[in-house]
Protein backbone atom coordinates (compact mmCIF):
# COMPACT_ATOMS: atom_id res chain seq x y z
CA UNK A 1 0.00 0.00 0.00
CA UNK A 2 1.64 3.33 -1.26
CA UNK A 3 1.24 6.58 0.88
CA UNK A 4 -0.83 8.75 -0.76
CA UNK A 5 -0.57 12.71 -1.50
CA UNK A 6 -3.02 15.22 -0.43
CA UNK A 7 -3.63 17.89 -2.75
CA UNK A 8 -6.28 20.76 -3.31
CA UNK A 9 -8.52 22.95 -1.49
CA UNK A 10 -11.42 22.18 0.63
CA UNK A 11 -14.16 23.51 2.90
CA UNK A 12 -14.77 21.73 6.30
CA UNK A 13 -18.22 22.20 7.60
CA UNK A 14 -19.46 24.81 10.01
CA UNK A 15 -18.42 25.53 13.57
CA UNK A 16 -19.89 22.86 16.46
CA UNK A 17 -19.37 25.55 19.43
CA UNK A 18 -21.06 27.94 16.93
CA UNK A 19 -23.74 26.49 15.33
CA UNK A 20 -25.44 25.09 18.88
CA UNK A 21 -25.24 28.69 20.01
CA UNK A 22 -26.82 30.33 16.90
CA UNK A 23 -29.69 28.26 17.65
CA UNK A 24 -29.82 28.68 21.97
CA UNK A 25 -29.43 32.40 21.30
CA UNK A 26 -31.43 32.90 18.28
CA UNK A 27 -34.53 31.26 20.28
CA UNK A 28 -34.14 33.12 23.19
CA UNK A 29 -33.91 36.69 21.40
CA UNK A 30 -36.75 38.78 19.85
CA UNK A 31 -37.18 38.49 16.44
CA UNK A 32 -35.86 36.54 13.85
CA UNK A 33 -32.08 35.24 13.55
CA UNK A 34 -30.74 34.05 10.39
CA UNK A 35 -27.75 31.64 10.39
CA UNK A 36 -25.39 30.89 7.61
CA UNK A 37 -22.97 28.22 6.97
CA UNK A 38 -24.99 26.18 10.00
CA UNK A 39 -23.13 22.46 10.87
CA UNK A 40 -25.73 19.73 10.15
CA UNK A 41 -24.15 17.57 11.94
CA UNK A 42 -25.73 15.27 14.82
CA UNK A 43 -25.06 16.94 17.57
CA UNK A 44 -26.16 20.44 16.41
CA UNK A 45 -29.19 18.95 14.92
CA UNK A 46 -29.58 17.35 18.41
CA UNK A 47 -30.00 21.07 19.87
CA UNK A 48 -32.15 22.09 16.62
CA UNK A 49 -34.48 19.45 17.65
CA UNK A 50 -34.46 20.06 21.15
CA UNK A 51 -35.60 23.65 20.22
CA UNK A 52 -38.50 22.75 18.30
CA UNK A 53 -39.71 20.50 20.74
CA UNK A 54 -39.90 23.37 22.63
CA UNK A 55 -41.73 25.34 20.18
CA UNK A 56 -39.55 27.36 18.10
CA UNK A 57 -39.90 27.59 14.46
CA UNK A 58 -36.60 26.95 12.56
CA UNK A 59 -36.93 26.99 8.91
CA UNK A 60 -33.69 25.14 7.24
CA UNK A 61 -32.74 25.88 4.10
CA UNK A 62 -29.61 23.77 3.17
CA UNK A 63 -27.01 24.89 5.75
CA UNK A 64 -28.60 28.20 6.52
CA UNK A 65 -31.43 28.44 8.79
CA UNK A 66 -34.22 31.47 10.06
CA UNK A 67 -34.83 30.78 14.09
CA UNK A 68 -38.34 32.89 15.01
CA UNK A 69 -37.30 33.86 18.58
CA UNK A 70 -39.33 34.16 21.21
CA UNK A 71 -37.65 35.88 23.80
CA UNK A 72 -35.81 34.66 27.17
CA UNK A 73 -39.14 33.22 28.53
CA UNK A 74 -40.90 32.54 26.04
CA UNK A 75 -39.75 28.99 25.40
CA UNK A 76 -42.70 25.79 26.09
CA UNK A 77 -42.16 22.77 28.03
CA UNK A 78 -41.86 19.62 25.78
CA UNK A 79 -43.96 16.92 25.90
CA UNK A 80 -41.47 14.09 25.95
CA UNK A 81 -37.59 14.28 27.57
CA UNK A 82 -35.30 16.52 25.08
CA UNK A 83 -32.83 13.68 23.83
CA UNK A 84 -29.44 15.01 23.60
CA UNK A 85 -27.93 11.82 21.59
CA UNK A 86 -23.83 12.91 22.15
CA UNK A 87 -23.68 16.23 22.80
CA UNK A 88 -22.32 17.02 26.00
CA UNK A 89 -22.66 20.87 24.65
CA UNK A 90 -26.04 20.73 23.84
CA UNK A 91 -26.65 19.16 27.66
CA UNK A 92 -24.82 21.41 29.51
CA UNK A 93 -25.73 24.43 27.71
CA UNK A 94 -29.71 23.37 27.92
CA UNK A 95 -29.44 22.79 31.60
CA UNK A 96 -28.39 26.84 32.36
CA UNK A 97 -30.96 27.66 30.32
CA UNK A 98 -33.50 25.60 31.39
CA UNK A 99 -33.18 25.85 35.29
CA UNK A 100 -34.51 29.23 35.13
CA UNK A 101 -37.79 28.52 32.81
CA UNK A 102 -41.35 28.13 34.15
CA UNK A 103 -41.57 24.76 33.20
CA UNK A 104 -39.96 21.19 34.27
CA UNK A 105 -37.74 19.32 31.44
CA UNK A 106 -36.16 16.12 31.13
CA UNK A 107 -32.77 16.04 29.38
CA UNK A 108 -31.74 12.31 27.98
CA UNK A 109 -28.40 11.14 26.03
CA UNK A 110 -26.99 8.26 24.51
CA UNK A 111 -24.94 5.81 26.57
CA UNK A 112 -21.70 7.47 26.10
CA UNK A 113 -23.35 10.64 27.23
CA UNK A 114 -24.95 9.13 29.99
CA UNK A 115 -21.14 8.55 31.35
CA UNK A 116 -20.30 12.24 31.47
CA UNK A 117 -20.07 14.48 34.55
CA UNK A 118 -22.81 16.69 34.52
CA UNK A 119 -22.05 17.63 38.41
CA UNK A 120 -20.00 20.48 37.12
CA UNK A 121 -23.29 22.39 35.62
CA UNK A 122 -25.82 20.76 38.78
CA UNK A 123 -23.55 22.65 41.24
CA UNK A 124 -22.96 26.31 40.10
CA UNK A 125 -26.91 26.14 38.90
CA UNK A 126 -28.14 25.00 42.36
CA UNK A 127 -26.52 27.89 43.95
CA UNK A 128 -28.55 29.89 42.00
CA UNK A 129 -31.50 28.17 43.03
CA UNK A 130 -31.91 25.90 40.40
CA UNK A 131 -33.20 22.24 40.95
CA UNK A 132 -31.11 19.72 38.64
CA UNK A 133 -31.88 16.23 39.83
CA UNK A 134 -29.51 13.28 38.05
CA UNK A 135 -28.57 10.06 39.97
CA UNK A 136 -24.54 10.18 40.34
CA UNK A 137 -24.20 13.17 38.27
CA UNK A 138 -25.68 11.57 35.01
CA UNK A 139 -28.26 12.18 32.28
CA UNK A 140 -30.98 11.64 32.43
CA UNK A 141 -31.90 14.60 34.02
CA UNK A 142 -34.96 16.42 35.47
CA UNK A 143 -34.59 19.91 35.52
CA UNK A 144 -37.64 21.69 37.57
CA UNK A 145 -37.84 25.29 36.27
CA UNK A 146 -37.10 28.24 39.18
CA UNK A 147 -36.54 31.41 39.77
CA UNK A 148 -32.89 31.95 39.90
CA UNK A 149 -30.71 34.12 41.64
CA UNK A 150 -26.92 35.85 40.94
CA UNK A 151 -24.25 34.51 42.30
CA UNK A 152 -20.21 34.84 42.47
CA UNK A 153 -19.18 31.28 40.50
CA UNK A 154 -15.36 30.50 40.72
CA UNK A 155 -14.91 27.89 38.23
CA UNK A 156 -12.92 24.93 39.31
CA UNK A 157 -12.11 23.93 35.53
CA UNK A 158 -11.43 25.99 31.96
CA UNK A 159 -15.13 24.62 30.97
CA UNK A 160 -16.86 26.68 28.28
CA UNK A 161 -19.52 24.33 28.11
CA UNK A 162 -20.01 25.32 32.32
CA UNK A 163 -19.29 29.07 31.89
CA UNK A 164 -21.87 28.85 28.84
CA UNK A 165 -24.54 26.75 30.92
CA UNK A 166 -24.06 29.96 33.84
CA UNK A 167 -24.11 32.30 31.64
CA UNK A 168 -27.78 31.42 30.10
CA UNK A 169 -28.89 30.69 33.55
CA UNK A 170 -27.69 34.27 34.88
CA UNK A 171 -29.96 35.53 31.68
CA UNK A 172 -32.87 34.95 33.41
CA UNK A 173 -32.03 35.38 36.89
CA UNK A 174 -33.18 37.86 39.28
CA UNK A 175 -29.92 39.47 40.49
CA UNK A 176 -26.24 39.97 38.36
CA UNK A 177 -23.81 37.46 37.83
CA UNK A 178 -20.03 37.20 38.14
CA UNK A 179 -17.81 34.00 36.72
CA UNK A 180 -13.94 33.88 37.17
CA UNK A 181 -12.50 31.30 34.48
CA UNK A 182 -9.03 29.18 35.68
CA UNK A 183 -7.83 29.68 32.35
CA UNK A 184 -9.11 31.36 29.32
CA UNK A 185 -11.53 28.86 27.37
CA UNK A 186 -13.68 29.51 24.14
CA UNK A 187 -15.39 32.61 24.40
CA UNK A 188 -18.23 32.29 21.62
CA UNK A 189 -20.94 32.76 24.26
CA UNK A 190 -19.48 35.71 25.16
CA UNK A 191 -19.10 37.09 21.67
CA UNK A 192 -22.47 36.00 20.62
CA UNK A 193 -24.28 37.75 23.77
CA UNK A 194 -22.66 40.57 23.15
CA UNK A 195 -23.95 40.75 19.95
CA UNK A 196 -27.40 40.02 20.45
CA UNK A 197 -27.61 42.40 23.82
CA UNK A 198 -24.24 44.78 24.78
CA UNK A 199 -26.15 45.60 28.37
CA UNK A 200 -26.04 42.17 29.04
CA UNK A 201 -22.57 41.11 29.61
CA UNK A 202 -19.10 42.51 30.72
CA UNK A 203 -15.77 41.01 30.17
CA UNK A 204 -12.70 42.11 31.60
CA UNK A 205 -9.83 39.58 31.59
CA UNK A 206 -11.47 35.92 32.74
CA UNK A 207 -14.56 37.79 34.73
CA UNK A 208 -17.59 37.63 33.55
CA UNK A 209 -20.24 40.17 34.71
CA UNK A 210 -24.63 39.18 33.61
CA UNK A 211 -26.89 42.21 34.19
CA UNK A 212 -30.15 40.22 33.48
CA UNK A 213 -32.89 42.79 32.54
CA UNK A 214 -32.19 43.41 28.90
CA UNK A 215 -33.49 41.72 26.21
CA UNK A 216 -31.85 39.86 23.18
CA UNK A 217 -32.49 40.87 19.79
CA UNK A 218 -32.34 38.96 16.64
CA UNK A 219 -29.37 39.05 14.23
CA UNK A 220 -27.35 37.70 11.35
CA UNK A 221 -24.77 35.06 11.98
CA UNK A 222 -21.88 33.40 9.14
CA UNK A 223 -20.54 30.52 11.08
CA UNK A 224 -16.66 29.93 10.27
CA UNK A 225 -15.96 27.09 8.96
CA UNK A 226 -14.25 24.16 12.24
CA UNK A 227 -11.43 24.56 13.19
CA UNK A 228 -11.52 21.38 14.92
CA UNK A 229 -12.86 19.50 11.76
CA UNK A 230 -10.06 21.50 9.62
CA UNK A 231 -7.43 19.53 12.44
CA UNK A 232 -7.56 16.37 10.59
CA UNK A 233 -6.65 18.08 7.20
CA UNK A 234 -3.70 20.47 8.58
CA UNK A 235 -2.39 17.19 10.42
CA UNK A 236 -2.88 14.85 7.27
CA UNK A 237 -1.06 17.51 4.94
CA UNK A 238 1.47 17.79 7.50
CA UNK A 239 2.71 14.33 7.48
CA UNK A 240 1.77 12.61 4.39
CA UNK A 241 4.93 13.60 2.25
CA UNK A 242 4.37 15.54 -0.79
CA UNK A 243 0.74 16.76 0.63
CA UNK A 244 -0.31 20.32 0.28
CA UNK A 245 -4.08 21.39 1.36
CA UNK A 246 -5.47 24.70 1.66
CA UNK A 247 -9.07 24.84 3.98
CA UNK A 248 -11.06 27.77 3.49
CA UNK A 249 -12.45 30.34 5.81
CA UNK A 250 -11.24 28.66 9.24
CA UNK A 251 -12.24 30.00 12.56
CA UNK A 252 -9.26 31.25 14.03
CA UNK A 253 -10.65 32.73 17.43
CA UNK A 254 -7.79 33.11 20.13
CA UNK A 255 -8.95 30.74 22.22
CA UNK A 256 -9.69 27.81 19.59
CA UNK A 257 -6.14 28.19 17.53
CA UNK A 258 -3.99 26.25 19.72
CA UNK A 259 -2.98 23.84 16.88
CA UNK A 260 -1.84 26.13 14.72
CA UNK A 261 0.45 27.58 17.54
CA UNK A 262 1.86 23.89 17.83
CA UNK A 263 1.91 23.61 14.26
CA UNK A 264 4.60 26.99 14.25
CA UNK A 265 5.91 25.63 17.43
CA UNK A 266 7.19 22.43 15.27
CA UNK A 267 8.38 24.38 12.56
CA UNK A 268 5.76 22.79 10.06
CA UNK A 269 4.91 24.68 6.72
CA UNK A 270 2.11 26.42 7.17
CA UNK A 271 0.50 29.94 5.63
CA UNK A 272 -1.82 31.94 7.53
CA UNK A 273 -4.22 34.24 5.28
CA UNK A 274 -6.19 36.64 7.17
CA UNK A 275 -9.67 37.39 6.28
CA UNK A 276 -10.51 41.01 6.81
CA UNK A 277 -14.02 41.17 8.34
CA UNK A 278 -15.99 41.63 11.71
CA UNK A 279 -17.18 39.18 14.12
CA UNK A 280 -15.55 35.84 14.51
CA UNK A 281 -11.75 35.86 12.87
CA UNK A 282 -11.16 33.50 9.86
CA UNK A 283 -8.24 32.94 7.85
CA UNK A 284 -7.51 30.17 5.14
CA UNK A 285 -4.69 28.23 5.93
CA UNK A 286 -2.50 26.14 3.96
CA UNK A 287 -0.33 23.01 5.00
CA UNK A 288 2.46 21.53 3.55
CA UNK A 289 4.17 18.23 4.50
CA UNK A 290 8.09 19.00 6.19
CA UNK A 291 10.34 17.76 8.62
CA UNK A 292 8.62 18.16 12.28
CA UNK A 293 9.83 18.69 15.20
CA UNK A 294 8.44 17.70 18.63
CA UNK A 295 5.97 19.34 20.68
CA UNK A 296 5.23 20.52 24.41
CA UNK A 297 1.52 20.67 25.82
CA UNK A 298 0.47 22.24 29.24
CA UNK A 299 -2.32 23.34 31.34
CA UNK A 300 -2.65 26.26 29.78
CA UNK A 301 -2.50 25.21 26.52
CA UNK A 302 -5.36 22.99 26.60
CA UNK A 303 -8.55 25.15 26.29
CA UNK A 304 -7.34 26.47 23.13
CA UNK A 305 -6.98 22.73 21.65
CA UNK A 306 -8.83 20.21 24.40
CA UNK A 307 -10.36 18.59 21.03
CA UNK A 308 -7.49 18.53 19.12
CA UNK A 309 -5.49 16.20 21.25
CA UNK A 310 -5.97 12.68 19.35
CA UNK A 311 -5.31 14.22 16.25
CA UNK A 312 -1.91 16.24 17.93
CA UNK A 313 -0.83 12.87 18.70
CA UNK A 314 -0.88 11.33 15.99
CA UNK A 315 0.98 14.17 14.04
CA UNK A 316 3.24 13.76 16.83
CA UNK A 317 4.11 10.36 15.92
CA UNK A 318 5.63 11.95 12.78
CA UNK A 319 8.24 14.55 14.59
CA UNK A 320 11.48 13.38 15.71
CA UNK A 321 11.76 13.08 19.32
CA UNK A 322 9.64 13.49 22.08
CA UNK A 323 6.54 15.13 22.33
CA UNK A 324 4.74 15.42 25.94
CA UNK A 325 0.71 16.26 26.44
CA UNK A 326 0.38 17.23 30.39
CA UNK A 327 -2.78 18.76 32.68
CA UNK A 328 -5.58 17.05 30.24
CA UNK A 329 -7.13 15.23 32.61
CA UNK A 330 -10.24 16.70 30.94
CA UNK A 331 -9.64 14.08 27.78
CA UNK A 332 -10.42 11.51 29.85
CA UNK A 333 -14.38 12.32 30.30
CA UNK A 334 -14.66 13.10 26.67
CA UNK A 335 -17.17 11.04 24.11
CA UNK A 336 -14.66 8.25 25.11
CA UNK A 337 -11.77 8.42 27.36
CA UNK A 338 -9.64 9.94 24.71
CA UNK A 339 -6.16 9.50 26.45
CA UNK A 340 -6.82 5.83 27.18
CA UNK A 341 -8.40 5.42 23.67
CA UNK A 342 -5.93 7.30 21.07
CA UNK A 343 -2.92 5.39 23.47
CA UNK A 344 -4.20 1.26 22.50
CA UNK A 345 -5.92 2.30 19.33
CA UNK A 346 -2.73 4.20 17.75
CA UNK A 347 -0.50 1.32 19.27
CA UNK A 348 -2.17 -0.83 17.15
CA UNK A 349 -0.42 1.04 14.77
CA UNK A 350 2.94 0.74 16.34
CA UNK A 351 2.51 4.45 17.54
CA UNK A 352 5.19 4.65 20.56
CA UNK A 353 2.65 6.11 22.94
CA UNK A 354 3.01 5.88 27.25
CA UNK A 355 -0.23 7.29 28.49
CA UNK A 356 0.08 9.55 31.94
CA UNK A 357 -2.40 10.42 34.91
CA UNK A 358 -3.06 13.62 32.75
CA UNK A 359 -1.63 13.39 29.02
CA UNK A 360 0.59 11.21 27.02
CA UNK A 361 4.22 10.80 26.05
CA UNK A 362 4.78 10.42 22.60
CA UNK A 363 8.09 9.35 21.11
CA UNK A 364 7.99 10.02 17.23
CA UNK A 365 9.88 9.60 14.39
CA UNK A 366 9.06 5.95 13.54
CA UNK A 367 7.23 5.18 10.86
CA UNK A 368 3.77 3.45 11.85
CA UNK A 369 3.35 -0.39 10.83
CA UNK A 370 0.30 -2.43 11.57
CA UNK A 371 0.02 -4.52 14.31
CA UNK A 372 -3.34 -5.16 15.01
CA UNK A 373 -5.88 -4.24 11.85
CA UNK A 374 -8.73 -3.88 14.29
CA UNK A 375 -8.82 -0.39 15.02
CA UNK A 376 -12.02 1.12 17.50
CA UNK A 377 -13.39 4.24 17.46
CA UNK A 378 -15.20 3.48 20.83
CA UNK A 379 -17.92 5.71 18.98
CA UNK A 380 -15.90 9.01 19.17
CA UNK A 381 -16.22 11.41 16.36
CA UNK A 382 -12.41 12.77 16.66
CA UNK A 383 -10.95 9.21 17.40
CA UNK A 384 -12.45 7.76 14.36
CA UNK A 385 -11.12 10.85 12.38
CA UNK A 386 -7.84 10.03 13.73
CA UNK A 387 -7.48 6.74 13.10
CA UNK A 388 -8.77 7.40 9.30
CA UNK A 389 -5.84 9.87 8.72
CA UNK A 390 -3.68 7.15 10.41
CA UNK A 391 -4.85 4.45 8.11
CA UNK A 392 -3.29 6.39 5.67
CA UNK A 393 -0.17 6.01 6.99
CA UNK A 394 0.20 2.53 7.54
CA UNK A 395 1.37 -0.70 5.05
CA UNK A 396 -1.83 -2.77 5.53
CA UNK A 397 -5.47 -2.03 5.48
CA UNK A 398 -7.03 -1.67 9.03
CA UNK A 399 -11.06 -1.53 10.05
CA UNK A 400 -12.39 1.32 12.25
CA UNK A 401 -15.02 -0.16 13.91
CA UNK A 402 -18.31 2.22 14.57
CA UNK A 403 -17.08 4.69 12.43
CA UNK A 404 -20.03 6.65 11.56
CA UNK A 405 -19.95 8.30 14.71
CA UNK A 406 -17.93 10.71 12.33
CA UNK A 407 -21.63 12.02 11.70
CA UNK A 408 -21.22 13.67 15.41
CA UNK A 409 -19.82 16.69 13.77
CA UNK A 410 -18.38 15.88 10.67
CA UNK A 411 -20.55 13.92 8.40
CA UNK A 412 -18.97 13.82 5.11
CA UNK A 413 -15.31 13.67 6.58
CA UNK A 414 -14.58 10.28 4.63
CA UNK A 415 -16.05 11.97 1.45
CA UNK A 416 -13.70 15.29 1.63
CA UNK A 417 -10.82 13.60 2.36
CA UNK A 418 -11.34 11.00 -0.64
CA UNK A 419 -11.31 14.67 -3.29
CA UNK A 420 -7.89 15.29 -1.72
CA UNK A 421 -6.25 11.89 -1.90
CA UNK A 422 -4.63 12.36 -5.45
CA UNK A 423 -2.09 8.95 -5.59
O1 LIG B 1 -18.51 24.92 24.71
C1 LIG B 1 -18.28 24.20 23.73
O2 LIG B 1 -18.85 24.37 22.63
C2 LIG B 1 -17.30 23.11 23.89
C3 LIG B 1 -16.42 23.11 24.96
C4 LIG B 1 -15.42 22.06 25.20
O3 LIG B 1 -15.85 21.25 26.27
P1 LIG B 1 -15.60 21.62 27.82
O4 LIG B 1 -16.43 22.79 28.17
O5 LIG B 1 -16.03 20.39 28.57
O6 LIG B 1 -14.14 21.89 27.94
C5 LIG B 1 -15.20 21.20 23.97
O7 LIG B 1 -14.48 20.04 24.34
C6 LIG B 1 -16.49 20.82 23.29
O8 LIG B 1 -16.25 20.07 22.12
C7 LIG B 1 -17.25 22.05 22.86
C1 LIG C 1 -16.07 16.97 23.39
C2 LIG C 1 -16.76 17.21 22.29
O1 LIG C 1 -18.07 17.58 22.22
P1 LIG C 1 -19.23 17.58 23.32
O2 LIG C 1 -18.61 17.85 24.66
O3 LIG C 1 -20.19 18.64 22.88
O4 LIG C 1 -19.88 16.21 23.25
C3 LIG C 1 -16.07 17.19 20.96
O5 LIG C 1 -16.72 17.58 19.98
O6 LIG C 1 -14.91 16.77 20.84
Amino acid sequence: MAIPILKGTIQVPGDKSISHRSIIFGAIAEGQTTVKNFLRSNDCLATLEAFRQMGIHIEENGNNLTIDGVGLLGLQASSKPLDMQNSGTSTRLLAGLLAGQHFDSQLIGDASLSKRPMGRVIDPLSEMNGILLAEDGHLPMTIHGEVLHGIHYRMPIASAQVKSAIILAALTAQSETTIEEPLPSRDHSETMLKFFSPESIEKTGQTITIHPGHPLQGQQIEVPADISSAAFFLVAGAILPGSKITIEKVGLNPTRDGIVRILQQMGADLTIDRIDQPGEPMANLTIKAGPLEPFHIEAADIPALVDEVPALALLATAAEGVSTISGAEELRVKESDRLAVITSELGKLGADIEEKPDGLLITGGKPLRVQNPDLDSFGDHRIAMTLKIASLLVDKPVTIKDDDCMAVSYPAFVNDLTTLIKE
